[in-house]
């Protein structure tokens, strides 16, 4: 691949068909993977990692990669009506294309183009500074509407899972996957007491406050209505062979989605972006 990089970024082949960008400004490093089009890491210098990896992930084209950010599209979950499609869309087992790495200052600014899939074509851009932003541009060049859903899965890296608080989704209603039912989350800031999996409808900003840490991140999106939240907490966490049976403690899940009702539908020729910053608070 002929690409100039800019100072601070390299490429490195891992063989397998895995290629990451690695990204250094001096204030910042981050790791990106071609494959999947996913964020793997980010840390300011002198900060706690703001995404968890887990050691027990794969780099294997064909597999999704557990931890970082992974790309869900153009579905979100199981496959609507195909059972033997792989949950959570194409797009993060597959290979994307980097077109562009810019950088301005301490900023970089990443361009990857994804996997078309029915005419639905998808490009993600990144601009990692002292902040993440992340843009999933979705276009349909078919000549019918499609439906399509989709996730940026960010494994938020914490001090301990069970001290966190959530702010920002009190009284929301949320499709809880864990009780199978419609809910409102509690009046309260949320705290994570066991497995935790639900769409929450809301396009509010999410704080996530972490007492270990004594760090506070804001999760704030656009074209997003629909956040999903995620820890698989111990026997579920036991059950997945890509993470450490204590993996749990170390990350929450917070998603900016089009997910369940917020699934979005798009006219022949029309577009979607669905953004995500994550920002210290
Ligand atoms: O194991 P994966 O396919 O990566 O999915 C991991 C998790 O992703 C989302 O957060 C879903 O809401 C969960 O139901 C799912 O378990």
């Amino acid at each position: 691949m002929a690409m100039n990089l800019p100072a601070g970024a390299r490429l490195i082949a891992l063989g397998n068909d895995v290629t990451l960008l690695q990204l250094d400004s001096g204030s910042c490093s981050a790791t990106l993977s071609l494959l999947g089009g996913q964020l793997l890491s980010f840390q300011p210098y002198g900060q706690q990692p703001w995404l968890y990896m887990s050691p027990q992930a794969l780099l294997q084209a064909g597999k999704a990669i557990r931890g970082g950010v992974p790309v869900c599209w153009p579905w979100f979950g199981p496959h609507p009506t195909d059972d033997g499609a792989p949950a959570h869309g194409l797009a993060r087992q597959q290979l994307w294309t980097l077109q562009a790495v810019l950088r301005e200052g301490d900023a970089f600014h990443v361009k990857l183009q994804g996997p078309d899939w029915q005419g639905l074509a998808v490009v993600l851009e990144y601009t990692l500074s002292d902040h993440i932003d992340i843009s999933l541009h979705t276009r349909n060049d078919s000549t019918q509407e499609q439906t399509f859903s989709a996730a940026l899965h960010s494994y938020l890296a914490v001090g301990d899972s069970r001290r966190i608080r959530l702010h920002g989704l009190e009284g929301a209603v949320c499709e809880d996957k864990v009780g199978r039912r419609y809910s409102r989350l509690p009046a309260q800031a949320l705290t994570l007491q066991g497995e935790f999996d639900a769409i929450v409808y809301s396009e509010a900003d999410v704080l996530l406050e972490d007492p270990q840490w004594q760090r506070r991140l804001r999760i704030s999106r656009s074209g997003s209505a629909s956040v999903v939240v995620w820890n698989p907490w111990q026997d579920k966490a036991a059950r997945l062979a890509d993470l450490p049976d204590t993996g749990w403690q170390d990350f929450v899940c917070i998603e900016a989605a089009n997910a369940g009702e917020d699934s979005r539908l798009l006219a022949a020729g029309a577009s979607h972006s669905l953004c995500c910053r994550l920002s210290l608070a």
